[in-house]
């Protein structure tokens, strides 16, 4: 993986599971962003390949499995927060996979689900730090797809958000999804595999992935 022509890591092997999240985790500029946005189809890998087994249309590339929630959150803002979700709706199509169940919500659902029905009628521009994320994060209920890619899904939600978010995460999780998440901060997940991403010399950083009990 290259960024800006720097090689920021290389010979990075994983997998992951069906119900499980895999927790990227390692110090600030080792590339945990990196990954995801590679993952997410934002950013092309210098060389390797990725692949989603099992999937009921293989022809479709990872991404388009994936929803990325990431550090911006991918809003217009001059659309009002039910504009924007509407907008997701018709962009991003669903990707079934088989094992995989997700109860699908319609916008104004998801919108009421996460507290910020009230802000229906106003433009994302109006929104706050956390509502804005709050409508983020709606775009994952709105169109199913098995693999959730989430760059430090947590920040900028008050307590009682990031617990929905967790029973969202974990409710994906149990039903047969995946997610691939990098954080500074422990995510009170069902089935955790880890990726610790290492700084080294360059030109490549070394990695380790281990199994929680
Ligand atoms: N668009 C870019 N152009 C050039 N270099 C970039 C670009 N984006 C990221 N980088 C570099 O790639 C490296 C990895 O950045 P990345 O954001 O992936 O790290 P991170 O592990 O997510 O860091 P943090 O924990 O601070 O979020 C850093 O050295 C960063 O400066």
């Amino acid at each position: 993986m290259d960024r800006g022509g720097r090689r920021v890591f290389a010979g990075l092997t994983f997998s992951v599971s069906a119900g499980t999240a895999l927790i990227v985790t390692g110090p600030n500029g080792v590339g945990k962003s990196s990954l995801l946005r590679t993952l997410a189809g934002l950013v092309a890998p210098a060389e390797g390949d990725l692949n989603l087994e099992g999937a009921s249309q293989p022809d479709m590339a990872v991404h388009e499995h994936a929803h990325y929630f990431g550090h911006q959150d991918a809003l217009k803002p001059a659309l009002t927060a039910l504009e924007n979700l509407t907008f997701w709706q018709s962009f991003s199509a669903p990707a079934p996979s088989p094992g995989f169940k997700s109860a699908v919500m319609k916008p104004v659902q998801a919108l009421e689900f996460l507290g910020i029905g009230h802000t229906a009628r106003l433009p994302a521009a109006y929104l706050s730090a956390g509502q804005r994320r709050r409508l983020s994060l709606a775009r994952l209920l709105i169109t199913p797809r098995p693999l959730w890619l989430m760059d430090e899904p947590t920040s900028a939600l008050d307590t009682a958000s990031e617990a929905r978010l967790l029973d969202l995460m974990n409710n994906h999780l149990s039903g047969g999804g995946i997610i691939i998440a990098a954080t500074h901060s422990p995510l009170n997940l069902s089935t955790i595999v880890r990726l610790h991403l290492e700084t080294a010399p360059e030109p490549m950083a070394p990695l380790s992935q281990e199994r929680d009990a």
